[in-house]
């Protein structure tokens, strides 16, 4: 395409299109992302620029979608608004429960704030194409002020372009009968496809957070295909789980649940995960001076926490996708606004160069702390005792097995499949 054609903002009204290169040769069914208020870049240079990101949409331009398709001269009060850059998030699994209340909190800026608008980008499996244009028909209607383009499609290498964040949830349900070592096999592949993707065309400093399970194995597949991307951006979503412990200390103490602090979630997003309660504080103080029934904390606490998503879904018939993407939006927020003093918060990242001995090259959830830019850090000055350590050991041992049953995803060779008991996701009972 001829960019001087669309180097004044009235050029973008009339939408020109042409050849679009590699990436538009790979397009499916993608539909049109634009803005669909007035643009919000008003220098011609800034015009190219977000021209320039929308290229590949213009090849899709007979199917654009509704009212994310209409483009406007700039007016004249918009050239004098200073706006923050466009930040783009690409959902995998867009059309799922969880997507279903998470995109909604996003578009209404929930994670990065009134003053920041975002684009979403919106990647479906072939089967949930239409119910897609259906979340996308949701969003139209639904006027968010900060949601400026949308697109849809079923091709990662499209939905992942310039991807600042990739929230991938998408993923096939364990059936009955199926294995979990067969549902490592399955979801793995999928994720081994999208770490390319990512790989091949993300912003380089994309954050990435894996939801669909088994996440922290499915996480690692991802980075080991994604070399050209920092490990240290993937996360496997733990952030549920703690939120879960949080509500049980807060219960058991008869505090409201603001009050508990430090909580972490160790290990793997199954029933091997490990809540703990020796470092958790309640009102500021250690859980075990404030909890004093050990045995609720060694046994009745965390098998409430491991299993609550099956109770859920026992009482509901559904899962629980509505907590789930609250706790997505915590987990982002945690990453783009600075942690508060002395606290901390869990999420499942890269175990190399972890300083608690916890095995390198897997992805096991710990406590970090960030400053705000996206970027964490592990926190350091943990207690350890034998208990904690015990049960740290089991689900990294979990861990270690699943890494080896997708050792022909990760480049590593012939998988050898031998789980340590076929332990379950927090919703399976
Ligand atoms: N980590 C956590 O805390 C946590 C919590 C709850 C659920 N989960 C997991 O999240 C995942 C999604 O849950 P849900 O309730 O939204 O499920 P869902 O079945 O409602 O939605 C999943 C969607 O993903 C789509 N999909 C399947 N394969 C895809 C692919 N290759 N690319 C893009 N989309 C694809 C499906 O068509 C479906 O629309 C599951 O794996 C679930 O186990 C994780």
């Amino acid at each position: 395409m001829d960019l001087s054609s669309l180097a004044s903002p009235q050029a973008l009204r009339g939408g020109s299109t042409g050849a679009l290169g590699a990436h538009a040769a790979r397009r499916r069914s993608v539909q049109l992302l634009r803005p669909r208020r007035p643009t919000f870049r008003c220098s011609v240079e800034a015009a190219k620029q977000q021209v320039q990101g929308t290229l590949a949409a213009e090849a899709a331009r007979k199917e654009c979608f509704g009212v994310f398709c209409t483009t406007y001269d700039l007016e004249a009060d918009e050239k004098t608004k200073s706006w923050k850059k466009l930040v783009n998030v690409s959902v995998s699994g867009a059309a799922g429960m969880i997507s279903n209340h998470l995109l909604f909190k996003l578009a209404s800026g929930e994670v990065f704030g009134q003053d920041q608008p975002i684009a979403l980008k919106l990647l479906g499996s072939e089967r949930s194409l239409q119910a897609l244009e259906g979340v996308a028909m949701e969003l139209e209607d639904s006027l968010y002020p900060l949601l400026r383009e949308v697109s849809i499609g079923i091709d990662p290498y499209v939905i992942f372009e310039d991807a600042d964040w990739a929230l991938l949830i998408g993923a096939k349900p364990r059936g009955p009968g199926v294995e979990r070592a067969a549902l490592l096999d399955i979801n793995g592949q999928i994720f081994a496809e999208q770490g390319k993707a990512l790989n091949a065309v993300a912003s380089r400093n994309v954050k990435v957070i894996v939801v669909g399970n088994p996440c922290n194995t499915n996480a690692l597949i991802c980075l080991k295909n994604a070399p050209n991307l920092p490990a240290k951006n993937f996360h496997a979503l733990t952030r549920l789980d703690e939120n879960r412990a949080k509500c049980q200390l807060a219960l058991k103490a008869g505090v409201f649940y603001d009050k508990i602090s430090n909580m972490t979630i160790w290990g793997n997003h199954s029933t091997t995960q490990v809540p703990d309660f020796l470092n958790a504080k309640i009102n500021g103080r250690p859980v075990k001076e404030v909890i004093k029934d050990t045995k609720w904390l060694e046994e009745d606490f965390t098998i409430t926490v491991q299993k609550r998503g099956g109770v859920l879904i026992q009482k509901w018939g559904r899962s629980s996708a509505a907590s789930t993407a609250v706790s997505i939006v915590d987990a982002m927020r945690s990453l783009v606004t600075p942690t508060p003093e002395g606290d901390w918060f869990s999420t499942g990242v890269y175990t190399t160069g972890n300083p608690y001995g916890i095995a390198e090259d897997i992805v096991f959830s710990m406590p970090c702390r960030s400053k705000g830019g996206g970027d964490y850090e592990l926190v350091k000055d943990v207690a350890m005792d034998d208990f904690l350590w015990g049960r740290i050991k089991k689900s990294e041992a979990e861990l270690i097995a699943e890494k080896k049953c997708v050792a022909h995803l990760t480049g590593e060779g012939n998988a050898f499949c031998d789980l340590p008991g076929d332990t379950m996701l927090p919703g399976e009972m």
